[in-house]
């Protein structure tokens, strides 16, 4: 793969790039294995970033995203809207369209869009839009203002994504469970593994999920929720130990309603950027049978995004 570049803009201090030569997975996937949730930043040269964004990232281009998916093994990418770019999905559009079929996408939209913008969004292969509460990424924006949103993509047969952190799970409960639509937790509602598997705030989320049967979740980015480790670095075949139970848990209990995906080119990691190729070979450990795995990383994302296939 080639290497991350700059653009006309200055990355956030201490912004960690993507991994370059990532490693060839010895898990092999699945065919027509999906990875669900990824990004393209930029390039900030061509799709500028948001004047109202929280961070600054490297460029990671459509080409560079369709590299990855080569490598690794993937058939398709779902190409979720990332922050830095607001509410301008040009980027992740021109993604979509240049993907050969291959890319579907994630929007974020503001109520003023028009109907004939929603249906050039689905002609281009937007599938649901993303409503963000993880404050350090976003500005507030108002229930109502969602609510209105939701349903009126409910009517393209979209989905809502929703990212926020388990402490506040409680607190948004009435409006996640209002939403009309199928709702896709991303990063299982990011649970605090340093707590217990068994404990009351992953119960929660065991709730939500099991008492909404239109609520699915990504076991993604144990990069990010991992608190000791080991990293999926120089080889390391048992990453993340300490986020394992809890995606296994929700993999084995809801086994139809899971998604997984790299995150490449992962934003705001601080600690280290894991090599995707090693982030691949961290799937059996959550997925544990033939069976599993084919479900998250084929019968799954394609039921949700490519539903006129199956
Ligand atoms: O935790 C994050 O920082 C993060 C950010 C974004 C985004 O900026 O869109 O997306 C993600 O999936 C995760």
């Amino acid at each position: 793969m080639s290497k991350p570049t700059t653009g006309p803009f200055e990355k956030t201090p201490g912004w960690m790039d993507w991994y370059t030569g990532p490693a060839k997975p010895r898990f092999q996937l699945p065919a027509g294995a999906v990875d669900a949730h990824c990004h393209v930043f930029g390039p900030g040269g061509e799709f500028p970033f948001a004047p109202e964004r929280k961070y600054t990232p490297c460029d990671a281009s459509k080409a560079q995203l369709f590299a990855l998916r080569d490598h690794l093994g993937f058939a398709r990418n779902v190409v979720v809207q990332a922050t830095c770019h607001g509410a301008d999905n040009r980027a992740m559009v021109d993604a979509c369209k240049s993907s050969n079929g291959k890319a579907r996408g994630v929007a974020t939209v503001k109520r003023s869009i028009s109907d004939a913008e929603l249906q050039e969004l689905h002609d281009a292969g937007v599938r649901g839009v993303r409503f963000n509460f993880v404050k350090r990424l976003v500005d507030f924006t108002p229930k109502d203002e969602l609510l209105e949103i939701a349903s009126r993509i409910n009517k393209l047969g979209w989905h809502v994504v929703i990212y926020f952190e388990a402490v506040d799970l409680p607190e948004l409960w009435d409006f996640f469970t209002a939403l009309p639509t199928t709702v896709v937790v991303d990063h299982m509602g990011r649970p605090d593994v340093g707590k217990p598997v068994d404990g009351p705030e992953f119960a929660l989320f065991e709730k939500f999920m099991r008492e909404h049967t239109n609520v699915w979740s990504k076991v993604s980015c144990p990069e990010r929720l991992s608190v000791t480790g080991p990293k999926a670095l120089d080889g390391e075949q048992n990453a993340y130990q300490d986020v394992i139970p809890f995606a296994r848990r929700i993999v084995e209990q809801f086994p139809d309603r899971v998604l997984w995906g790299t995150d490449w080119p992962h934003p705001n990691l601080k600690d280290h950027m894991p090599d995707d190729g090693l982030l691949v070979d961290f799937i059996p450990h959550i997925a544990t049978t033939a069976e599993l795995q084919k479900k998250l990383l084929v019968d799954n994302p394609m039921r949700l995004y490519w539903p006129e296939e199956v």
